[in-house]
């Protein structure tokens, strides 16, 4: 699929990590048009290649062949208009939540804020995800889900085209993880920025997406199906919960991640393995 209206467009993206005989085929073929102020989501079985996809987006990856493409020019390298925010939280422990979001700022917007423009700007984004309390507190002061909510800010305030989320809530406990979804939800409508999310969640994928990516399992792993969701924004989860639409999306996207693409081979791997006790015996 290519589409040249496309803001970002993934064309033949291959990756093989690896060669010889220890080669290891992870992505095949990967075609994918996004438009400017989607939210897209990635979902896929693990280890399908799901942070390859996006880590070659973030430019921190080549793709083997094929290639990305960013508002007309192609992605090879990291740069600022790509903002990245990781599951495990990536602040500098040493500064502040101000300050963490103060070094990409500075970085970025030297030539053209002033130091009050960045300052207000700093905390405007500290602002927009609720951390207006804790500009002082160290990450070691502050818990896991408002260390997510300072990289969301320090993210968002890059101004990046593309934000890239690599399961930004996966190691929040569930009611944490909502907080953060409404916030990202609240946001989105806000400001509409293109966000790339992979989520192993399939009710957040529904519940924060336009189109939800599914990649087959690995190896040579590519698109198996694009679902739209289609659902007016902003959205409600405790409404969605009984809407019918919503609950067709979350079908579709079990049936394929637990019909089409079940992991058996896995499963009957590890049933074929000898229990540890049972090769302690042996031996
Ligand atoms: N830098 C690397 N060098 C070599 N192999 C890699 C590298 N990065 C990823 N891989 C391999 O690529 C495959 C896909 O990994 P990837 O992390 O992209 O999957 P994923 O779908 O994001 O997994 P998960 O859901 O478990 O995070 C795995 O077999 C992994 O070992």
């Amino acid at each position: 699929m290519s589409n040249t209206n496309a803001y970002l467009t993934l064309s033949q993206v291959d990756m093989v990590f690896g060669n010889g005989p220890s080669a290891n085929p992870v992505l095949s073929g990967i075609d994918l048009a996004i438009q400017r102020g989607e939210f897209i989501s990635l979902i896929g079985h693990s280890g399908c290649g799901k942070s390859t996809v996006l880590n070659i987006v973030a430019g921190l990856l080549r793709a083997t062949s094929g290639g990305v493409i960013l508002d007309n020019r192609e992605v090879n390298a990291p740069g600022p208009d790509r903002a990245v925010v990781f599951q495990n939280h990536s602040l500098l422990p040493w500064l502040t939540v101000y300050q963490n979001v103060e070094i990409a700022v500075d970085k970025i917007f030297r030539e053209t804020k002033t130091a009050a423009e960045r300052k207000e700007w700093i905390l405007r984004n500290l602002e927009m995800v609720s951390m207006s309390h804790a500009l002082n507190r160290l990450p070691s002061e502050i818990s896991g889900g408002m260390k997510q909510r300072v990289g969301i800010a320090r993210a968002l305030a890059m101004e990046p085209k593309v934000l890239l989320l690599d399961e930004p809530f996966g190691a929040l406990d569930a009611l944490t993880r909502a907080h953060l979804q409404d916030e990202v939800i609240r946001i989105q409508s806000e400001l509409g920025n293109t966000v790339m999310m992979i989520t192993h969640d399939v009710d957040e994928a529904v519940l924060l997406s336009d189109r939800v990516v599914m990649m087959t399992n690995g190896p040579s792993a590519t698109i198996g199906q694009i679902l739209p969701i289609d659902l007016p924004r902003p959205r409600n989860r405790i409404q969605l919960a009984e809407d019918r639409t919503y609950n067709h999306c979350r079908q579709e996207i079990l049936t394929f991640l637990y019909e089409k693409q079940r992991k058996v081979e896995p499963i009957a791997a590890a049933r074929a393995r000898p229990a540890a006790a049972e090769v302690a015996l042996r031996a």
